[in-house]
């Protein structure tokens, strides 16, 4: 046997969901520029669940459903009081969606219809659990959804409490978008594993945000901040980047498995944050950012990746730094379950091998003569 650590080069099934072709990227054929560029997030989502472009009565139709559907159980919002206020966002997200399985009449539900409309509710309920974690943390009461409000003014308007502004709504709305889907990533890949196994929806979009949590995927966009955070002023960068390289610390925001020149998305998140960098007058975590970028290919070679500068735009919006691996997966869960209601079509077990590289030839011995 030979062992690929990490996986890496393997192709371990075969989708039609998104492709990663030559530094690419493509939810279901069509370049994420133009997706960034001219459509919005529930266009995207249908775009990825049913593999095209909806008319414009299925987009009204689709619209409709994530509006009546962004409630969630007043139970939920119990349980959601009963977590400890110092709880890691991501880890409180997983524990709401989890919880919310259980309240749904019939989660085993296996059909296509079925999965598509649990599909539909998750991706309508997560922004309102993630504002309801975020306000309830803060001691504020939670603030309904607005059933008419689509995905990305309904999230910032439930996290503030206030009407957002289009410039906000469009900026969190373009994040959606790029943020929906990478062809077989780690949290995804999660996800379809648990599918296999012909176990439920919600149990593998749980197991999806386990993934994503970490630092090395998803988790990376709340580490960019601390970094930004942490070198404070642009004068500084050289001296904390350098320090961190020669300890052999990674770069959090920098490096990907796949693309090896660059990730397509960045260039749109850095532009989202210098607009926003001018509009607020406040132009330090844009700059700062910028420097790194500079620093870390001259030093490293390495290139910005989704997470880098979605840090300082999401900054810039006035988004707690904690909140940012929860926004990625309220965008991330319409990607796992397309993914999942592929796996579903066309299943079959994921189960690879190890090598084994342990002792043999070993035997039991009784406890007293250990
Ligand atoms: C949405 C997403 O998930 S995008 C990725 C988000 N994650 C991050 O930003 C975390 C920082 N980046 C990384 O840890 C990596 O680049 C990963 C996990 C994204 C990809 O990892 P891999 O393909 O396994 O590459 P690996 O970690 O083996 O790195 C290869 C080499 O580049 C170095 N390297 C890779 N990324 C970085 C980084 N961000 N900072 C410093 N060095 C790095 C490694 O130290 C290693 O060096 P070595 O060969 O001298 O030991
Ligand atoms: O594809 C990956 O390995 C990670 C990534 O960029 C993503 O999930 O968006």
């Amino acid at each position: 046997m030979s062992v690929a650590k990490g996986l890496e080069g393997v192709v371990a099934l075969t989708s039609q969901v998104s492709s990663i072709v030559d530094g690419v990227l493509t939810y279901r054929g069509i370049n994420i520029d133009e997706l960034a560029e001219q459509a919005n997030f529930e266009e995207t989502a249908f775009l990825l669940w049913k593999g095209r472009l909806p008319k414009r009565k299925e987009l009204d139709q689709l619209k409709k459903e994530l509006g009546e559907e962004a409630a969630i159980p007043a139970n939920v919002l119990e349980h959601l009081k009963s977590y400890p206020k110092d709880a890691h966002s991501m880890a409180a997200l997983r524990t709401a969606v989890s919880a919310l399985g259980l309240y749904d009449e019939n989660p085993d539900d296996k059909t296509v219809e079925g999965n598509y409309q649990k599909a539909v509710s998750l991706t309508a309920k997560m922004p309102t659990i993630v504002a309801a974690l975020f306000r309830i943390r803060e001691g504020l009461e939670p603030v309904a959804p607005r059933p008419e409000y689509g995905v990305a003014r309904n999230f910032a308007y439930m996290l503030h409490g206030e009407e957002p502004s289009t410039v906000a709504v469009e900026a969190i709305d373009q994040a959606l978008i790029l943020h929906a889907d990478h062809e077989l990533n780690a949290s995804t890949f999660a996800a379809r594993v648990t599918t296999a196994t012909l176990s439920d929806l919600y149990s593998a979009v749980t197991t999806a945000i386990g993934a994503l949590k970490g630092p090395l995927h998803g988790g990376a966009n709340e580490q960019v901040m601390r970094t930004l955070e942490e070198v404070g002023s642009i004068d500084r960068v050289e001296e904390v980047i350098e320090k961190k390289l020669a300890n052999k610390e990674k770069i959090m925001g920098f490096g990907h498995r796949v693309y090896k020149d660059g990730d397509p998305r960045a260039k749109h998140l850095r532009e989202m944050s210098r607009q926003m960098a001018e509009q607020t007058g406040d132009k330090k975590w844009y700059e700062m950012s910028i420097k790194i970028d500079e620093l870390m290919q001259k030093k490293k070679g390495l290139k910005p990746n989704v997470d880098f500068y979605s840090a300082s735009t999401y900054n810039y919006l006035g988004i707690p730094r904690d909140l940012f691996t929860p926004i990625f997966a309220i965008s991330r869960v319409t990607g796992w379950t397309a993914h999942i209601l592929e796996q579903y079509g066309d299943n079959r077990l994921i189960r690879p091998r190890a090598e084994y590289v342990g002792p043999t030839n070993q035997h039991y011995v009784p406890i007293d003569r250990r």
